[in-house]
C-alpha cells in the first residue's frame, strides 16, 4: 500500500477540513502527538476557493458539499489522502484521485443507524402527513380531514440497494409489521431468508410494494434505476422515499406520477442538485422533504469524523488505512505476509523495463509456493511500479499502479502454483511486447534477503541490487574472457558474475554486477565483441 510514513517533526501535514465536522469527531487529529498535523478548518467555500487554497494541502476532509472535482485534485500537488466523513463519494472525481495516486478513505459504518431511523422517520411522516399537517396547524388552522393516512402494518415495503442501511430499514420495516421485498445484485436467497425477507428483481419489487425505499449508491447503473417505465408498473397510490441520493430516482417523472395520481406522495432527502431551495418538486403538496439529513445525528456525526480521522493517523504511521475506496482492502496481518515480498516484486518489474525499448501489452505474474497462499496484489501493483518506473517515476504508487498500466493498454494477468521448482517461494515475472517476451524470476532465501533466479528461462544468482550487465552471447570459448578485458579497459570493475547456458556450445546469458554505472558507449563496446548477441545495463 502507498507509504509515507512519518517522523514526528519531519514534516507538517496540512489536514484541510471543507465541510463542517464534528469537533468530537476530530479529536483523534487534535490530540495526536507523534504527528506534527496542522488542522485547517474552512467549510463552504466555492470550488474556485477551493482550488485556490488546496496547493499545499496533503489530507482533504469533506462530507457531500464539498464536490472534489479533477481540477480540485490537479490544484492540490500535495494531496495524498482524501477523506470522505460518510459512505457516499459520488461528490469525489474517483478516477482523478486515483490517476493521480491519492487514496481515498471513507467512513461506511458510522451513519448507517442515523440513515435507517431518517428513512423510517421518513416513510411513516409520508404515511400520516405529519409535516403537512403540523405545517397547517402552525398556521392556525385544525384540519383533521385532509390530513386521513395509511398505516404500515401489512403494507410491503420494496426495498432497492439491501447494503448496510437497505438491510437496517428492513429490519425496522419488519418491526412495523411491513413484508419487505428487496433488489440488490448481491442479495442471496439465504440472506434474504436470514433477514426474513423476499428477493425479487427491480420490477417484481416496483410491482408488489406500496411503500418503495432507494439503498443504492448513485452510479450509472442505478442513476434514474426508478423511471417512468417502474412507475407505470407500481401500485396506484405507492409511496416513494429517497434518503440514499438525488438521481437514483428520476426527479422528473417522480413529478409527472404525483401530478397523475400515480404516485401518493414522496419523501426526499436528497437532491440531483443540492441544495435544492428552489424546486419544482418541493411544489407538490404530496412531497415531503428534508436538506439532507440522513447522516445528521450527533453521534453518526461523531463517528464517521472519528473513523476518518483514525485512517488518516493509520496512513502516515503504517502506510495502510481502513476503509479505502480507490484500492483493495487488504487487513493488516494479511499485508505483512506478502510486505517482505515489495521490493523483490518492485526489482523484478524494473529489471523487466530495462531489456525492453517496446510498449508491454501483456503482464503475467506467478506466484508459486508459499506466497501463493497469500493475498498477491500489492505485489503485483509493487510488480507494475517497477515496469512503470521509468516512464512515472515515483508518481506510480499503489493506488494508481494497476490503473495507470490499464490505462496504456496492458493486460494484467495473475496466476498461482504450489508447486515452486525447487524453492520456497518464486515470483515469476513475464511481459510480452509487440515482437518480444521477456521473463525473470525471483525469491527470497531464509536470512540471504531477495535473489533474481532465472532470466529467460537461465538460472542465475544474482542480487537484485546497484548496476547489473545482462549480456546474452553463444556459448563459444573466449567469450567471458573477452567481455571482461572490455570492461576493464574502459575501468568497469565486475563485482560479481553469473553464467547460464540452454547446452553446450548453444545459448547462453551473463549477468554481471559492476561498481560503476555503465554508459551507452560501453555497452555498444561491449556489443561489438565477437559471439555477444545482446548487451542491456540495469540499473536496480
Ligand atoms: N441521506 C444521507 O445522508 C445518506 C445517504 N447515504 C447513501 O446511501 C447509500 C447506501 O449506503 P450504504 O447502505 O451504507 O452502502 P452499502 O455499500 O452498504 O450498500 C449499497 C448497496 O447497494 C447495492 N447496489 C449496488 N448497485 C446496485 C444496483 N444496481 N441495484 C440495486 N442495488 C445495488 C450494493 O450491492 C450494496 O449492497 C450511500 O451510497 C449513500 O449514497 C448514506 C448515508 C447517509
Ligand atoms: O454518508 C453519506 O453518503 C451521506 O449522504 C451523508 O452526507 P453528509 O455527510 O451528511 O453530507
Amino acid at each position: 500500500m502507498a507509504t509515507e510514513v512519518i517522523e514526528k517533526g519531519t514534516k507538517t501535514i496540512n489536514v484541510f477540513i471543507a465541510d463542517p465536522l464534528s469537533e468530537d469527531g476530530i479529536f483523534p487529529l487534535r490530540q495526536e502527538t507523534e504527528l506534527d498535523l496542522n488542522i485547517i478548518i474552512d467549510t463552504g467555500l466555492a470550488p474556485e476557493e477551493l482550488i485556490a487554497k488546496i496547493a499545499n494541502v496533503d489530507v482533504l476532509l469533506v462530507r457531500s458539499q464539498t464536490t472534489v472535482t479533477r481540477e480540485v485534485i490537479e490544484a492540490a500537488k500535495n494531496l495524498k489522502l482524501i477523506g470522505r466523513a460518510g459512505v457516499g463519494v459520488d461528490n469525489i472525481d474517483l478516477t482523478a484521485a486515483t490517476e493521480h495516486g491519492i487514496i481515498v478513505v471513507n467512513a461506511p459504518d458510522g451513519n448507517t443507524n442515523s440513515a435507517a431511523e431518517h428513512t423510517i422517520a421518513m416513510m411513516t411522516s409520508l404515511a400520516r402527513y405529519i409535516p403537512q399537517a403540523f405545517n397547517t396547524l402552525k398556521n392556525g388552522k385544525w384540519d383533521r380531514k385532509s390530513y386521513v393516512g395509511v398505516e404500515l402494518k401489512n403494507k410491503t415495503l420494496g426495498v432497492i440497494g439491501m447494503g448496510r442501511i437497505g438491510a437496517e430499514v428492513a429490519y425496522r420495516a419488519k418491526g412495523q409489521r411491513m413484508n419487505v421485498i428487496a433488489y440488490d445484485p448481491f442479495l442471496t436467497e439465504e440472506r434474504a431468508k436470514e433477514l426474513g425477507i423476499t428477493k425479487g428483481t427491480v420490477d417484481e419489487v416496483c410491482a408488489a410494494a406500496e411503500f418503495i425505499t432507494v439503498h443504492t449508491p448513485l452510479l450509472p447503473e442505478t442513476r434514474n434505476i426508478i423511471n417512468k417505465e417502474r412507475f407505470a408498473i407500481m401500485k396506484d397510490g405507492v409511496r416513494i422515499i429517497n434518503c440514499a441520493r438525488g438521481g437514483i430516482i428520476n426527479e422528473d417523472d417522480l413529478y409527472d406520477a404525483i401530478v397523475a395520481g400515480k404516485v401518493a406522495g414522496a419523501a426526499l432527502d436528497v437532491f440531483v442538485e443540492e441544495p435544492a431551495t428552489d424546486h419544482k418538486l418541493l411544489t407538490l403538496p404530496q412531497v415531503i422533504a428534508t436538506p439532507h439529513l440522513g447522516a445528521s445525528t450527533v453521534e453518526a456525526q461523531e463517528s464517521v469524523a472519528v473513523d476518518v480521522s483514525n485512517d488518516i493517523i493509520k496512513f502516515y504511521k503504517t502506510g495502510t488505512v481502513t476503509n479505502p475506496v480507490n484500492m483493495p482492502s487488504i487487513p493488516k496481518e494479511k499485508l505483512a505476509q506478502v510486505e517482505p515480498f515489495f521490493a523483490l516484486a518492485e526489482k523484478l518489474g524494473k529489471f523487466l523495463i530495462q531489456v525492453t525499448e517496446e510498449g508491454i501489452q501483456q503482464l503475467n505474474i506467478s506466484y508459486a509456493g508459499e506466497v501463493a497462499n497469500f493475498d498477491v496484489r500489492p505485489l503485483t501493483a509493487n510488480a507494475i511500479k517497477g515496469l512503470l518506473s521509468t516512464n512515472h517515476g515515483s508518481h506510480v504508487n499503489d493506488v494508481n499502479a494497476r490503473y495507470l498500466a490499464e490505462r496504456i493498454g496492458m493486460q494484467i494477468n495473475e496466476h498461482k502454483t504450489t508447486t515452486a521448482k525447487g524453492f520456497t517461494n518464486l515470483i515469476t515475472v513475464e511481459i510480452i511486447t509487440e515482437t518480444e517476451k521477456h521473463t525473470v524470476a525471483g525469491t527470497l532465501l531464509n536470512g540471504l534477503g531477495a535473489r533474481i533466479v532465472k532470466v529467460e528461462g537461465f538460472v542465475v544468482d544474482v542480487v537484485p541490487e546497484g548496476n547489473l550487465l545482462y549480456i546474452k552471447n553463444q556459448d563459444k570459448p573466449g567469450s567471458i574472457g573477452r567481455v571482461a578485458t572490455k570492461l576493464a579497459e574502459k575501468d568497469i570493475n565486475i563485482a560479481t558474475m553469473q553464467v547460464g547456458r540452454d547446452h553446450v556450445g548453444g545459448s547462453a546469458v551473463m549477468m554481471l554486477a559492476v561498481d560503476n554505472e555503465v554508459t551507452t558507449e560501453d555497452l555498444v563496446y561491449v556489443a561489438q565483441l565477437e559471439n555477444i548477441d545482446e548487451v542491456k545495463a540495469i540499473s536496480l
